[in-house]
């Protein structure tokens, strides 16, 4: 299951990061690829800074307090967060991220879009999967979360800048089909509630949740 989010940054926020990322400096993204991915990785990343290591805790912290992000990622832990900037001619081919990232599992990719989508062409961020293919290209402060298990790819930048934050969680639940039932369950337990208050069908389905969440935490 992929999750577009809105608004995951607010404007100032926004406004903020963007600054801080024109003042930093990037070198080729091929530099942190494997063998393979840097056939297809030609992108810039954000070298390590004092700014750059603020922004982006600014920017974990906005997702770990996001209700639909916990939600749909029971984070366990935030692997890995880093600043990408893609200019004209630059994409990243089709992969599939890596498992392990600083020791650590990768159950959840996510792309923080930073540029306002009518600043730049190409740049989509495409899912590969067996019912085919999608193609996203959300507003600034939108966040795109999808597992890891996925192949994907960005599109050619071909005008303008592709600025994001891209990065990687590890999930309280290992698997993508017990995290999609869980949000499933807890938004039919959250509307119930909403519409007709703590009736038995609620507990029913509180009861269902809390002993699934219990018998699938890691
Ligand atoms: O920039 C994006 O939207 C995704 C980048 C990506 O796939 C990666 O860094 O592994
Ligand atoms: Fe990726």
């Amino acid at each position: 299951m992929l999750l577009q989010i809105a608004d995951c940054l607010e404007a100032s926020d926004l406004e903020a990061v963007v600054e801080t990322a024109a003042r930093a400096d990037f070198t080729s993204g091929e530099n942190t690829a494997g063998r393979v991915a840097r056939t297809v990785k030609h992108n810039l990343q954000a070298e390590d800074s004092a700014e750059i290591r603020g922004l982006l805790e600014l920017v974990e912290r906005r997702l770990r307090a996001n209700p639909l992000v916990q939600s749909v990622a029971r984070p366990m832990a935030f692997v890995k967060l880093l600043l990408s900037r893609y200019e004209p001619g630059m994409a990243y081919g089709s992969h599939v991220d890596n498992a392990l990232m600083k020791g650590q599992r990768t159950d959840l990719s996510f792309t923080l879009l930073l540029s306002d989508p009518a600043s730049y062409e190409g740049g989509e961020l495409v899912m590969e999967d067996s019912s085919g293919e999608r193609a996203w290209k959300p507003a600034a402060g939108s966040l795109l979360l999808y597992p890891s298990t996925t192949l994907h790819r960005v599109e050619e930048v071909t005008r303008g800048e592709r600025l994001a934050v891209v990065g990687w969680i590890q999930s309280r639940v290992r698997s993508a089909e017990q995290r999609e039932l869980l949000f499933d369950l807890e938004r039919a337990m959250s509307s119930e509630y909403d519409a007709r208050g703590k009736t038995n069908q609620y507990d029913r389905l509180s009861k269902c949740f809390n002993n699934l969440l219990r018998r699938w935490l890691d």
